[in-house]
């Protein structure tokens, strides 16, 4: 590994004092590694579950420490949106639940990709909320859109805006979440580069970048409503000093969390104000700084969104195409310009015209159901892994573990000559991957080109690993 840059090293050394030396080692171990179930996909014992593990993450029930790194691109149930691969101390964010209460709410996620945090909030937002996941970068978006639909959540958007353009629908999101780009020194156990790339000038960048996306977000906060910002660096500069920034220019107030001292999270290292920092030679998990505020006042209904004339008229949508889904009665049906139709709550319906109205681009809302081509109703790939797909309306097909990675890796796969023609939904272990068109003589592979696996060979290496 590169040297860690002196200027860090003298940093860390004024912040930590004695504890310098210990924290300085752990950067040179190993990261742990950790997965965190999807409890809507996957219970607890199958596949990467049933691997050793020593450990739950202390801070987030549904996190799983690793006791070695399984290829997980070789595990069907890891394409089905089981369980996600994440860093434990970004598990953190559990810690909110209490905090967001029971009735439905709007969140935004401003800086998502590729997911992590996104995927977790599904999990602990009141049942009926919407969640927008946001990233500007349009590679990073597609990563996470992919993300997003195979975790299944039937009430998300992906986005893809710079917050200083998507701050223009105002006031309505009840919970934002600002994970910053930033410098990265979290990242020195991991990535040689972030180690060459760190300098003094980048982190006064990153703070003003920072600060430029936490303004944006605060335009986008409904009174009464929680902010989150948390970066995977160490340096005061972007987390307590921005956390000031917060406080003195906005009507903000910090809001503490309820931490039992043994999982040994410190608190703040300059200021008052509670935050929440992980080091690396004190948890089990990779740099972070967390920390919540609210904004002052009570929540509005946002003003309905101006008509903008008459209306072209809506394609009609075809009939059968909505017994796809459970319960077809609680969506608006809309097409959408991905030529699919999509089932979108009424509440991420109107988060969808609003964001249409302001010019942002959309990569996914709502579930996207399928489409009419000639005389088939064909189903989306996102539609086999929503949640609120009903699966009755296919037949399917159970895959072995290499059938499915075959499947995973769009090759061609087995004729069924037992099922009916048409599409057959592909299963692994009883969870949807995707979908299959069977034509008695050959069945074609409908599984998306950007997501397959594209190097099947080396899957035998880790078939022990992972049966
Ligand atoms: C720390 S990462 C987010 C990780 C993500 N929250 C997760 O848990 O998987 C920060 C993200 O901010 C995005 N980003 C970079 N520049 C940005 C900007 N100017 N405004 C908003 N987001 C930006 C990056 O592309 C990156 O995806």
């Amino acid at each position: 590994m590169t040297a860690l840059p002196q200027d860090f090293v003298s940093m860390m050394r004024s912040l930590l004092g004695d504890e310098a030396e210990a924290f300085f080692g752990s950067l040179d171990t190993t990261a742990p590694v950790s997965v965190r179930r999807n409890p809507n996909k996957l219970g607890i014992g199958s596949t990467v579950m049933d691997l050793p593990s020593n450990t739950l993450v202390p801070w987030c029930p549904l996190g799983t420490y690793l006791v070695e790194r399984p290829s997980f691109t070789h595990d069907p149930v890891f394409h089905a949106g089981g369980y996600y691969v994440q860093e434990a101390s970004s598990m953190f964010l559990w810690q909110l639940h209490p905090l967001l209460g029971a009735a439905p709410i709007r969140a935004l996620d401003l800086c998502a990709s590729p997911g992590g945090k996104s995927t977790l909030l599904t999990n602990i937002l009141p049942e009926g909320s919407v969640l927008v996941s946001n990233e500007v970068i349009h590679h990073r978006a597609n990563i996470l859109a992919e993300n997003m639909t195979k975790w299944g959540y039937p009430a998300g958007i992906v986005s893809e805006a710079d917050p200083d353009k998507l701050k223009s629908v105002g006031e309505l999101f009840d919970f934002i979440l600002v994970d910053a780009p930033c410098s990265g020194e979290g990242m020195f156990r991991k990535d040689d580069a972030a180690r060459t790339e760190w300098s003094l000038q980048n982190v006064e960048l990153c703070v003003r970048r920072q600060q430029r996306i936490l303004s944006a977000a605060w335009e986008m906060l409904q009174p009464g409503g929680l902010l989150v910002y948390s970066t995977c660096t160490f340096n005061t500069q972007e987390n307590e000093d921005n956390l000031a920034f917060l406080l003195d220019t906005f009507d903000a107030t910090p809001v503490a969390l309820d931490v039992p001292t043994e999982w040994q999270i410190a608190p703040q290292l300059k200021g008052d104000a509670p935050a929440y920092r992980f080091f690396p030679h004190k948890v089990k998990g990779e740099g972070f700084f967390f920390c919540v505020v609210r904004k002052a006042g009570e929540p509005h209904t946002p003003k309905p969104l101006k008509s903008k004339g008459k209306k072209p008229a809506e394609k009609e949508i075809p009939h059968g195409i909505k017994c796809f889904v459970h319960h077809p009665e609680r969506y608006e049906w809309r097409w959408m310009s991905d030529d699919y139709v999509h089932a979108l709550t009424p509440d991420v319906h109107d988060l969808a015209e609003r964001l249409r109205s302001a010019g942002v681009r959309m990569h996914t809302a709502g579930i996207t159901v399928g489409m009419q081509k000639g005389k088939d109703l064909v189903p989306a790939p996102a539609l086999a892994l929503s949640l609120e797909m009903d699966d009755h309306s296919f037949s399917d097909i159970e895959f072995s573990r290499d059938e499915a990675l075959t499947y995973l890796a769009r090759q061609s796969v087995t004729t069924m000559p037992d099922l009916p023609l048409g599409f057959v939904l592909a299963t692994f272990r009883r969870r949807p991957l995707g979908f299959l068109k069977n034509l008695g003589t050959r069945a074609n592979n409908l599984y998306p080109q950007d997501w397959r696996i594209r190097h099947l060979e080396s899957a035998e290496d880790c078939t022990a690993a992972i049966n």
